[in-house]
């Protein structure tokens, strides 16, 4: 029999309340390796699972596997393998940058040749370089945010949870680690992330959950949602190529075909296109609320 590597993460039943009010209801998924996206609104458990898969948070029913390891029953092993960046970062202020490096890298069982190694390429990477011998303490919102992440990947985890990581960020900065992140998974790191960007989920993930009311509410790759949603709009430009009007339809050829003829008989010479439903649509239509 071929040996198959276990699912990144399974979850059956995982259920998980703060004082009676239930945030995570009796959640099912099983993710193979790759970048996967966690999208929700405010509120949603997003943190919440994202803190239960990295052993931070305890659980209240059903049972959780990352890397084929138990949350629970194999905790240390587990924390060994993934490393954690987000809201809560793990850089020490009053350290540089280099040396934020170099401590996590010693603490991870990293040889002292093998941590310089890491540490400066991690450096050049996230375009610290400059920066490396200033206390972070110092760092702009941008740039702790790129030392966190490059803390956490010093000693080459097999999975990186990343909490809303670019929330905040200006656009260069966004986009760098966009860049980064799409390079992990290159290379072969697995990434859960959490976002409330549709744009940074339809970019990065290979697969888009949408959390809502403690459930996950779709699940699939940014065009099945789409198609989940169904429907095509008729756009109508002016003679600048700006849309003017637009018509939702059910997206069937005859309901489609029935309004361009519709229009093709009123207004003969308008400029239209017809075109999918946005992820923001999406996610608008499955929470009742507008993403960020
Ligand atoms: N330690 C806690 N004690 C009590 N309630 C909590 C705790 N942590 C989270 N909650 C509640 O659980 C719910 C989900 O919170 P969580 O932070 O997981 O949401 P989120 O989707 O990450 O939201 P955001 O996008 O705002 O970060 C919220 O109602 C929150 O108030």
């Amino acid at each position: 029999m071929a040996y198959t590597d276990p699912p990144l993460i399974e979850l059956r039943g995982l259920t998980k309340g703060f004082g009676g009010h239930e945030v995570l209801k009796s959640l099912d998924l099983t993710l193979p390796p790759g970048v996967h996206a966690l999208l929700g609104p405010n509120g949603a458990g997003k943190t919440t699972l994202v803190n239960i898969l990295s052993t931070l948070t305890p659980f209240d029913s059903g049972s959780a596997r990352v890397l084929g390891l138990d949350v629970r029953r194999d905790r240390r092993r587990l924390q060994g393998l993934i490393s954690l960046t987000g809201q809560y970062a793990a850089v020490d202020e009053r350290l540089t940058g280099a040396e934020n490096l170099h401590m996590m890298g010693r603490l991870f069982g990293l040889s002292r040749r093998d941590t310089a190694a890491r540490a400066a390429d991690l450096l050049e990477r996230f375009e610290l370089t400059a920066a490396a011998g200033r206390p972070a303490g110092s760092y702009s919102g941008g740039m702790r945010r790129k030392l966190d992440i490059a803390v956490g990947l010093i000693a080459r985890p097999r999975l990186i949870f990343l909490d809303e990581p670019t929330t905040g960020l200006d656009t260069r900065s966004r986009q760098t680690l966009w860049d980064e992140i799409t390079a992990l998974a290159a290379d072969g790191t697995s990434v859960f992330l959490t976002t409330q960007y549709l744009e940074e989920a339809d970019v990065l993930a290979d697969r888009i959950m949408v959390l809502n009311g403690g459930r996950i509410v779709a699940d699939g790759t940014a065009s099945q949602l789409k198609e989940r949603v169904g429907g095509s709009t008729i756009q109508l430009h002016d003679r600048h190529g700006r849309v003017v009007q637009e018509i939702a339809t059910r997206g069937s050829a005859l309901e489609v075909s029935r309004r361009l003829a519709d229009l093709a008989s009123e207004r003969p010479d308008v400029q239209v296109t017809v075109r999918r439903p946005t992820l923001d649509e999406v996610f608008l239509q499955l929470t009742g609320r507008e993403a960020a």
